[in-house]
């Protein structure tokens, strides 16, 4: 895999709830369209649960595979070592990181919500090798997030020194992601911005360059 933070510019994510039609469709297509990462996230109202949840994220996978990106799994690491994905992506109310690291070993990744300093510092040291930071915007997919707070922390944990890779995630679109990686994000992370658009291919698009806009 290319550098992490390289990987992580165009963050996709996505469950069969959030798509209006075939997962697999949307995924290529938004592969096509220059996504860099992604991560299967099977939550909220009528998502899978058993053996479809698995069948889905094993086709996802492959997807991916067949790609080079990489797949990561959304809070299920039980699933996530069953299917040697490329790694997990926990929040504040998941396994401890720590724990979580053991889990999974030192060579997959382990991405870390964080809504605080105290937070990210707690998340570095056990052991996370990015973080998500958000909601940046207002977000009508997560039902329980946070108050927005713009790209504020993503600021702050750059002046005190973090270097660790960033995603910004929660109401990001094309028009608004440059922003996210100007306040000092890697890269910018969605979901319906690409699963609910008419095209998924031109809206990764238009999200990719975007944010390859901000660079260099
Ligand atoms: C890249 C990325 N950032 C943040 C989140 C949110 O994780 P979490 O707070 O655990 O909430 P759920 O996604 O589990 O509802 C994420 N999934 N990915
Ligand atoms: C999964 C998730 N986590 C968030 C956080 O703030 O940690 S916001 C969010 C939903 C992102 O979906 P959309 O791109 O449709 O706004
Ligand atoms: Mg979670």
């Amino acid at each position: 895999m290319k550098n992490l933070s390289e990987a992580l510019k165009v963050y996709f994510i996505m469950g069969s709830p959030n798509c209006l039609k075939e997962p697999a469709d949307v995924l290529n297509e938004a592969i096509a369209g220059g996504v860099t990462i992604f991560q299967f996230r099977e939550k909220g109202k009528n998502a899978l649960t058993g053996a479809e949840k698995y069948d889905l994220a094993r086709q996802l996978q492959s997807i991916c595979r067949e790609h080079q990106i990489p797949f990561i799994v959304n809070d299920d690491i039980e699933l996530a070592i069953e299917l040697g994905a490329d790694g997990v992506h926990i929040g504040q109310e998941d396994e401890p990181v720590n724990v979580v690291r053991e889990r999974i070993g030192d060579n997959k990744i382990l991405g870390v919500s964080v809504h605080t300093i105290e937070e990210a510092e707690t998340a570095l040291h056990a052991g996370a090798d990015y973080f998500g930071i958000g909601p940046i915007y207002p977000t009508s997919t997560k039902d329980d997030a946070k108050p927005v707070r713009g790209t504020e922390l993503i600021e702050i944990l750059r002046e005190q020194g973090f270097t660790i890779p960033i995603v910004g995630i929660g109401g990001i679109t094309s028009e608004n992601a440059a922003a996210v990686v100007k306040a000092g994000a890697d890269g910018v992370s969605v979901i319906t911005a690409i699963s609910h658009a008419d095209s998924p291919l031109e809206a990764a698009k238009a999200l990719k360059n975007n944010v390859e806009t901000v660079e260099g």
